[in-house]
């Protein structure tokens, strides 16, 4: 079956299938952590692994190659190396575990480990191989909206209405997923803000948030910290880690919308605001 945090119903507060789920960013890039040996990049990943949870994180999304734009790819070999020993101690640990991956290798072997969800930003498109993992490992299976890797990225941000051909596209990956033998159950999917968007496009996807949501299946949203948010609610300039208060807002106003999940750095903020709303409903006579 299908693993209960991708599938879990949404519930009140004092249930303990959480209603939108609070997907911490963990991010194990050695320039992340340390810029020491890989040794101290697991060790230092896994304590902030406990700390997303500990700040209220329902599970942690493992990456170990950046998808900023312009980014270089990973060996995978490197990628396997920095991520698989985190996803095993944190599985260890009894925390769930998604993995920030496009190599269906990396998938299978994280999977194997106990990850419970692959998040691939390009939804299969990277790797063939990786819708047999997924079909294969019953595991969730995050699809982003992608228009191709980081090196040419902003020059596929051409649309002529954006929320329309977005939404089309990820529902055409779908379907072809659901072809291919994926069942529904799996997927989870993330309209990709900031990949082949720029700016604008990014608020006019959140702005036609229902358009995603009523494809029908569970959406992720993961604007956290985002180049589009830079000078909403901080400072224009100001470092990414400013801009967590934008996004605790826009985690708030997608649980609001039902989102099945939210993707950010620090889950603190957005924790703290899902509490809000949850007392705020609790309280309806
Ligand atoms: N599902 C999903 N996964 C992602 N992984 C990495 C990044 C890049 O952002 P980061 O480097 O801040 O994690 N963005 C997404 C995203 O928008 N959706």
């Amino acid at each position: 079956p299908v693993p209960e945090i991708v599938t879990g119903r949404r519930r009140e507060r004092d249930e303990r299938t959480p209603g939108t789920r609070v997907m911490g960013i963990l991010n194990v890039t050695p320039d992340s952590f340390s810029d020491g040996g890989l040794h101290l990049a697991v060790d230092a990943a896994v304590a902030h692994a406990r700390e997303l949870v500990a700040n209220g994180a329902d599970l942690v999304d493992v990456g170990g190659e950046s998808t900023r734009p312009g980014a270089e790819r990973v060996p995978v070999a490197v990628e396997q190396e920095r991520v698989l020993p985190v996803v095993r101690q944190l599985v260890s640990e009894g925390i769930a575990v998604s993995v920030d991956t496009m190599n269906a290798e990396t998938a299978e072997r994280a999977v194997e480990s106990g990850a419970v969800i692959v998040n691939d930003v390009s939804g299969g498109l990277a790797d063939p191989d990786m819708v047999r993992v997924v079909r294969d490992t019953g595991a969730g299976f995050v699809v982003m909206h992608w228009r191709g890797h980081s090196d040419r990225m902003y020059r596929n941000a051409e649309y002529t209405h954006a929320v329309e051909e977005v939404r089309r596209e990820v529902e055409l990956r779908v379907a072809e997923l659901i072809v291919l033998g994926v069942r529904q159950e799996q997927v989870v999917i993330d309209p990709g803000l900031g990949f082949a968007k720029q700016g604008a496009q990014n608020w006019e996807i959140l702005a036609g948030y229902e358009r995603f949501a009523s494809i029908g299946l569970p959406v992720l949203v993961a604007a956290s910290r985002k180049r589009f948010l830079d000078g909403v609610g901080s400072a224009a300039g100001a470092p990414p880690r400013d801009r967590d208060l934008a996004t605790a807002a826009i985690s708030l106003l997608a649980a609001e919308r039902g989102a099945w999940g939210v993707r950010v750095h620090d889950p603190a903020p957005t924790r703290a605001v899902l509490d809000v709303w949850d007392a705020w409903r609790a309280a309806r006579t």
